[in-house]
């Protein structure tokens, strides 16, 4: 391929070689990432930041959805394989938005955000290597390796972070971009790509082992500047596939079957940077369904594709929600009871890949059964040691037992209430749990821990005052 034959390798200090793009009027050379100043230990203790839910009321009103982290997180990978600027709308302002972006920004890309937009231009790339350390405070920087690799021809990315939830390897990514013709070793704790053949990446057909969601977007990205056809099966086909696909399409990539579990992908050579707005965060809004439903209030959300929540809507329609869409992107839960000693039944779920019940939906789905009537059971079987919000949930007074990926949860229905706790947050979706936990509890819940939360949560306390939610965040 034209890009890797113009490539130039440098021996860096460490004699690994570093790969440089030809110097540019505004690239000169090859910038080493920043070394970080040496600090001494801080004497005096970090003030911790605490959320603190005063609980036990109803919610009420309409609550805002912001665009989502996990299709943000992609999408921003994918600027790395075009041309000029991309400018992207509805992007969440996030913590790990802006880890993203200081990973573009590593590479040498030129980012701009204004609000809720960023304008990414990527015509200045000089590395192929980001900032380790930003790689490994999330998932979604290591998807970097696809985009890096099919236009540059190498990249050298650390182990990606995320959240402590699984073992979470990379081989997936790795067997489909050896299988594009990549070279690929686990060198020095980081992922070391290249094309030996000078020529490029070359289309394939592979099938993945598991709909892994981050290896077939990593791959998605890489096939659609591969040279001829990839066909990909056992491809995730979560609702992220598709806006991903949506991005590429629109910078000129050609990407069939996004949604189903095979992709067939025609690779271009270039790719044109793109205006695109990112789709709500379909797990945010799951979330304020399942924090109207745990406090048994009254609350609408938008925007909120209903398609993409099937499971949940029909799970919570089932234990005596009531949901109304009320426009084509409005829903209304209403989960009032309707007469005294009527409550929530409890339900069982077991998570799958799409369209089956979201994992990221578990810890706070689990918060919810602990408070209906009856024994529910859960069954994690996409990560597996996502139970770590379970020691904490039992703080309020849940009564929950986990054997092995399942969690038996007898409930105590709206009779017997959470009672307030000091709580941890040690991921981010059973983070989130503790909060709905809080809602619904009565008296004061301290949860420390919280920026796992931030990871993917925009305006937090500022969306729960606005449903009449006494929260607010504290440092101590
Ligand atoms: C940034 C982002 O989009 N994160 C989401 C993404 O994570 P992520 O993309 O990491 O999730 P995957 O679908 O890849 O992981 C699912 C399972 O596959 C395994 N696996 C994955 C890759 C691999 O190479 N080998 C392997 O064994 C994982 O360990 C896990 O057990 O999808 C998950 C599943 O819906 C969500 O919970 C995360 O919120
Ligand atoms: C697990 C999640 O995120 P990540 O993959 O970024 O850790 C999540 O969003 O629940």
């Amino acid at each position: 391929m034209g890009t890797f034959c113009f490539c130039s390798l440098v021996a860096s200090k460490f004699n690994t070689p570093q790969f440089v793009l030809p110097p540019t009027p505004r690239t000169q050379a090859y910038l080493p990432p920043k070394p970080k100043p040496f600090t001494s230990p801080p004497t005096t203790p970090i003030p911790e930041t605490k959320l603190v839910v005063n609980g036990g009321s109803a919610l009420s009103g309409h609550v805002t959805i912001s665009g989502s982290k996990n299709s943000a997180l992609p999408i921003l990978a994918a600027t790395l394989c075009c041309s000029g600027s991309s400018k992207l709308k509805n992007v969440p302002c996030l913590s790990d938005t802006r880890i993203m972006t200081s990973i573009l920004e590593s590479l040498g890309a030129h980012v701009m955000s204004f609000g809720g937009e960023i304008v990414v231009n990527t015509d200045g790339i000089v590395s192929v290597e980001p900032d380790s350390s930003d790689i490994g405070k999330l998932r979604g920087g290591f998807f970097v390796i696809g985009p890096l690799l099919a236009r540059f021809g190498q990249a050298n990315v650390g182990l990606p972070g995320g959240c402590d939830i699984g073992a979470r390897p990379v081989d997936l990514y790795i067997h489909g971009l050896r299988a594009l013709g990549a070279t690929v070793e686990l060198r020095d704790g980081k992922v070391q790509a290249h094309v030996s053949n000078g020529k490029g990446l070359a289309g394939a057909n592979f099938r993945l082992g598991y709909p892994s969601v981050g290896a077939t977007e990593t791959l998605m990205m890489a096939a659609c500047m591969a040279k001829g056809n990839t066909v990909i099966s056992n491809a995730a086909q979560e609702p992220e596939i598709i806006d991903l696909a949506g991005f590429l399409t629109n910078c000129g990539a050609v990407v069939e079957g996004a949604g189903t579990d095979t992709l067939y992908i025609t690779g271009r050579r270039r790719l044109y940077g793109s205006e695109y707005s990112i789709m709500p965060d379909r797990i945010e809004a799951g979330t304020y369904m399942l924090a109207a439903a745990i406090t048994r209030s009254c609350i609408s959300i938008s925007p909120v594709s209903p398609r993409n929540l099937t499971c949940l809507v029909d799970k919570l329609s089932g234990a005596g929600c009531k949901i109304l869409q009320l426009s084509d992107d409005i829903l209304e839960l209403s989960a009032i009871p309707r007469t005294i000693g009527d409550d929530l039944q409890g339900f069982s779920i077991k998570t799958n890949p799409f369209p089956g019940f979201p994992t990221d939906l578990q810890p706070l789905t689990m918060a919810l059964l602990s408070t209906c009537k009856g024994v529910s059971v859960i069954e994690e079987s996409v990560f597996e040691n996502r139970m770590s919000h379970v020691t904490e949930l039992q703080k309020f007074g849940a009564k929950i037992q986990v054997c092995g990926s399942r969690a038996i949860v007898s409930g105590k229905g709206n009779a017997s209430p959470f009672c307030g706790s000091q709580v941890i947050a040690n991921d981010l979706r059973g983070g989130m749990s503790l909060v709905l936990a809080g809602l619904a509890a009565e008296g004061i819940t301290e949860i420390s821990g919280i920026s796992h939360v931030d990871r993917g949560y925009e305006s937090l306390e500022m969306k729960l005052q606005g449903l009449g939610a006494n929260v607010t965040r504290t440092t101590s």
